[in-house]
């Protein structure tokens, strides 16, 4: 359940009228989502998504949300932001900062085609290259420095074993350079969960609040290791080429980056076990969890070590 912050017709009456959007017609609370409040608006001019933030501030938000609007002005499938009256895409209902989005097309598919991870390839690389000239800035809040600074907490947690083979993950990427791999704004968090399918092309991507400054290639090997993986962890490698060949066909890799690629993969898996672990044994007190299994991305990161073909 995601309506954490309860929004009555009698609150967005006053809101709406800050808008150009037109009169309400109905307002429904989605279920789905695990951080956000979020309702289907919808009015006399169309249907979007009103988010309220649970845990991001006001002044935290426009890197996100001019992102977004950047994004959608150079044809990306994403969610546009509405502006205000007072040209303004944050506003403010029930002591929550809001953000009043386009509704896009389309639904959350568990099991995608091989032509979906294609078009989902393609819409990254585009991606990729359409924030090229977007000029905010956001560090990682999930990189390497976080990642080693937030194992040391679990070890203790963990079985010996579980802890021992984070260890030799950690240094496994300690060793690595990816400084001079192509940067840019990423997503950081493409899963099925964060886009939208309308059949086999992209409706919209979603949820853009880890997006940050980093590693397009990373960006890459965190969708493909959702995208493409089975429920055993090992990659499916029909979808994993399609993913690439429709990411390629926008933005070839270059050669330093099919020599990282092996590596790059085991570190996208390396930061949604630290995270998922974290979420697991160290729960925020009141906080309500919807713990992931961890697990999952340590037999993604066994399946990637053992690998010899990586679909390059
Ligand atoms: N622009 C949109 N158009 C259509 N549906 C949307 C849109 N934005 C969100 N949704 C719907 O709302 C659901 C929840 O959104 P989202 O995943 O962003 O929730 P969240 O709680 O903000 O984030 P998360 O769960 O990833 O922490 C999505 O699965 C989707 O069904
Ligand atoms: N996509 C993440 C959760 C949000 O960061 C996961 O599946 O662990």
């Amino acid at each position: 359940m995601s309506v954490f912050t309860t929004v009555t017709a009698e609150d967005l009456g006053p809101f709406l009228k800050r808008y150009s959007i037109g009169s309400l017609l109905e307002l429904k609370g989605i279920a789905a989502g695990i951080t956000n409040t979020n309702y289907f608006v919808t009015t006399t001019h169309g249907r979007y998504v009103l988010t309220l933030f649970e845990n991001l501030a006001a002044d935290e938000l426009p890197f996100y949300v001019n992102l977004m609007a950047h994004l959608a002005d150079h044809g990306i499938a994403v969610a546009a932001p509405i502006a205000n009256l007072a040209d303004q895409y944050v506003d403010e209902l029930n002591g929550r900062p809001t953000l009043l989005v386009q509704c896009v097309p389309g639904t959350v598919v568990d099991e995608p085609s091989a032509a979906q991870c294609f078009e989902v390839g393609e819409m990254l690389a585009q991606m990729h290259l359409a924030a090229g000239s977007y000029r905010g800035q956001m560090q990682n809040p999930r990189g390497a420095a976080w990642w080693n600074a937030t194992a040391p907490l679990l070890f203790d947690l963990m079985s010996a074993a579980d802890a021992a083979l984070l260890r030799a993950e950690l240094a496994l990427q300690a060793g690595q350079d990816f400084a001079d791999l192509p940067k840019g704004v990423i997503h950081a968090d493409l899963f099925r969960d964060n886009v939208l399918m309308n059949g086999d092309h992209v409706g919209g991507f979603i949820d853009f609040y880890y997006a940050c400054n980093d590693v397009l290639l990373y960006d890459l090997a965190i969708t493909l290791n959702d995208w493409c993986v089975c429920e055993s962890g090992d990659m499916d490698a029909e979808r994993a080429r399609a993913l690439l060949l429709g990411y390629q066909g926008v933005r070839a890799l270059k050669v330093d980056e099919i020599a990282a690629w092996p590596n790059i993969l085991r570190a996208a898996a390396l930061r949604f076990w630290v995270s998922r672990l974290y979420d697991f044994y160290k729960p925020a007190a009141g906080e309500m969890t919807f713990a992931k299994d961890p697990g999952h991305f340590q037999r993604v990161i066994s399946a990637h070590a053992e690998r010899q073909d990586f679909w390059l």
